[in-house]
């Protein structure tokens, strides 16, 4: 992912004195740095009196309505897209309502243009991966979603609904929250963990800091990470800082309990061994069972049976099942659901992941897009990725110099 922003989710104006006054006193205390640098766009000073605004949060971000802002006109097509010579990729099967979708966005930067008319769909209980070559625009395709960028032509639809501006501070929707968890985490340095996962409740909330703090230890233990509020980013393996920002995107506003939930994970196991990958791809898909599809409460007179992952969901818990060996995490092995149960609102009721690494799409994927030179070359699912005669695919999969993706 390149030219990244701290973090995706609602935006906060930080003015240096206002930044800390909601803040735990440790927080208070310390100046807001960030792990990860601030894109040129959101970047200010933090000393003298200039207002730093930072994209806070890697969290779920509510949608807004805002004015539409004119577009300009519609890049011309650099290159001969290899989507237009193998044709539409096909629609996909699965059904369900449509949450997210791309219509002919097109993106660019300066006079680079990187997304060229992407189309795609995520519906509601999907699992879907999005890869492609490096460069090909799948971390700005998630930022588009999570709006930290808009198209330059094309729209992004939220709910059948365009989204309208940047996220701002404006809370004007209730319908879909799309979080974004960076690559990198993005937590704050000089904030403690339990700083970093409540950060938002902080910001934005009157709730008392003793219930920020249940919150954020009940966040944290679902990713099994319960008791380490007061350590540093710094003292934290990779595999923590991922867990983490995920306890962050997943930490509950009792406000809006209720709404819907996307979670956008920018190559949650980059830089992780096996072990730690596995144990964020089983997290992944447990957070959707648990907190979207799974979530279910049962009718009068339902026999009682556990929904899927639900013993897992109270305050410092691990999650249930066999342990995760060196991780401190286990996962729940997946049960059938009771009958005679209803869906709760709200919860994660989709997740999208890019990534790289073969262990993540076979692990936490049902479905494949495929983007290459800024558009979707193909969709699938992960059977049909194996066994797709798609030479970009099968290039892909394998590695191979020989194929239509080139490097220069
Ligand atoms: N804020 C930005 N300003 C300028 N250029 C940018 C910005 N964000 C992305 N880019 C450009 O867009 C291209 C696509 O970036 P993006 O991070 O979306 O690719 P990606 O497919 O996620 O790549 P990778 O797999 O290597 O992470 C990059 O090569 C970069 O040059």
């Amino acid at each position: 992912m390149t030219g990244t922003s701290c973090a995706a989710g609602r935006s906060l104006v930080l003015e240096p004195a206002a930044a800390t006054r909601r803040q735990p006193p440790t927080a208070a205390r310390r100046q807001f740095t960030c792990s990860q640098p601030l894109s040129p766009a959101w970047q200010r000073s933090s000393r003298g009196s200039t207002p730093v605004r930072l994209q806070v949060l890697c969290s779920a971000a509510p949608l807004q309505q805002q004015q539409q802002q004119q577009q300009p006109s519609r890049p011309p097509p650099v290159g001969a897209p290899m989507a237009a010579a193998m044709g539409q990729p096909k629609e996909p099967s699965t059904e369900g309502d449509v949450l997210i979708e791309f219509k002919d966005v097109w993106k660019s930067f300066g006079s680079k243009s990187i997304l060229r008319g992407a189309t795609f769909k995520v519906r509601r209980g999907e699992a879907v991966g999005i890869i492609g070559s490096s460069g090909t625009g799948k971390s700005t395709t998630l930022r588009l979603a999570a709006g930290l960028l808009q198209p330059d032509r094309g729209e992004v639809l939220i709910k059948g609904e365009p989204r309208r501006g940047l996220i701002s501070d404006d809370d004007t929707s209730d319908k879909l929250k799309v979080g974004l968890v960076f690559q990198s985490g993005a937590l704050f340095d000089s904030l403690t963990v339990g700083e970093n996962v409540g950060f938002m409740l902080y910001e934005h909330t009157k709730l008392p800091v003793p219930k920020i703090k249940e919150l954020v230890a009940e966040s944290l233990g679902k990713v099994g990470l319960s008791g380490v509020e007061l350590l540093y980013p710094s003292e934290l393996s990779g595999g923590m800082k991922k867990r983490t920002a995920l306890a962050r995107a997943i930490v509950r506003d009792e406000q809006h309990d209720n709404v819907e939930q996307v979670i956008m994970y920018d190559e949650p196991t980059a830089g992780l061994d096996p072990v730690a990958s596995t144990v964020i791809e089983d997290l992944i898909r447990d957070m959707h069972e648990k907190h979207g599809e799974g979530r279910h409460q049962k009718q009068q007179g339902a026999q009682p049976q556990q929904v899927a992952g639900q013993q897992a969901a109270g305050v410092g818990g691990t999650l249930g099942g066999s342990p995760a060996v060196g991780y401190g995490l286990s996962v729940t092995d997946k049960q059938p659901q009771a009958s005679a149960t209803q869906p709760l609102p709200g919860g994660i009721t989709s997740y999208v992941v890019v990534t790289h690494q073969h262990s993540t799409i076979r692990r936490a994927v049902d479905r494949i897009i495929f983007l290459h030179e800024g558009r979707v070359v193909w969709e699938g699912s992960v059977d049909e990725f194996d066994t797709t005669e798609e030479p970009i695919v099968r290039q892909f999969a394998s590695g191979s110099l020989q194929g239509p993706i080139k490097y220069e």
